[in-house]
């Protein structure tokens, strides 16, 4: 059988890439979502195992020493990371899967898996990726200073990726996006 196709989309904090997963969700049923596990604390509403496995760090220590992780990364103070196990059964099952990860991690993945196809969601402009982040309320002014720094060293990166998706309309992302993964399919 023909392995999945894994497709990864990084992009800055508060570009909308939760919103864009979300939409694409909608619209697109044969692709899995990798569930990622994070050592920072829920938002309010967040659900263990539907937005993240929420751990703490030495039972996130725990998984990288066991080599349960794809990759990880250390992002603005918390660990973020792929649980490898369901990525690779989903993989050898013959379904694409998307993961939804910061830059370094990203990276991290293109090492292992050069044959991925890696997706950069950027904003229209700077200006209003600090409005988005401000406007979801969830992250304190400090927070989101450092968010904005990490966000112009990750656009930095931009080039390592195959695609580069502008987030200005959340439709026109998601037909962005689906356009890549049937082309992809028709790949000779
Ligand atoms: N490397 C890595 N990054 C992740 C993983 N899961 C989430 N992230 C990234 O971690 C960053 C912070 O995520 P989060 O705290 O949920 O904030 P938000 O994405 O800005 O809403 C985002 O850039 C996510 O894409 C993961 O498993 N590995
Ligand atoms: N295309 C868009 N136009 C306007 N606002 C958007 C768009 N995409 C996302 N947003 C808003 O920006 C904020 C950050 O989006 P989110 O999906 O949480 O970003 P990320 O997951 O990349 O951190 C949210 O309030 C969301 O509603």
């Amino acid at each position: 059988m023909r392995k999945g196709l894994l497709f990864v989309l990084s992009g800055p904090s508060g570009v909308g890439k939760g919103t864009v997963c979300k939409a694409l969700q909608k619209k697109t049923t044969d692709l899995t979502y990798s569930v990622s596990v994070t050592t920072r604390q829920p938002r309010l509403g967040e659900v263990d195992g539907v937005n993240y496995f929420f751990r703490s760090r030495e039972q996130f220590l725990d998984m990288i020493e066991n080599d349960e992780l794809l990759e990880y990364a250390e992002y603005v103070g918390n660990y973020y990371g792929t649980p490898r196990d369901f990525v690779e059964k989903t993989l050898a099952e013959g379904k694409d899967i998307l993961l939804e990860i910061e830059v370094q991690g990203a990276l991290m993945v293109k090492e292992k898996f050069p044959e991925g196809i890696f997706i950069f969601l950027t904003p229209p402009s700077l200006e209003e990726l600090k409005d988005r982040i401000r406007g979801r309320g969830t992250e304190n002014d400090s927070v989101i200073d450092h968010r904005m720094n990490v966000a112009v060293e990750e656009i930095a990166l931009m080039q390592h990726y195959d695609y580069a998706v502008v987030n200005d309309e959340i439709d026109l992302a998601c037909q962005r996006i689906e356009s890549i993964i049937i082309a992809e399919h028709c790949k000779i």
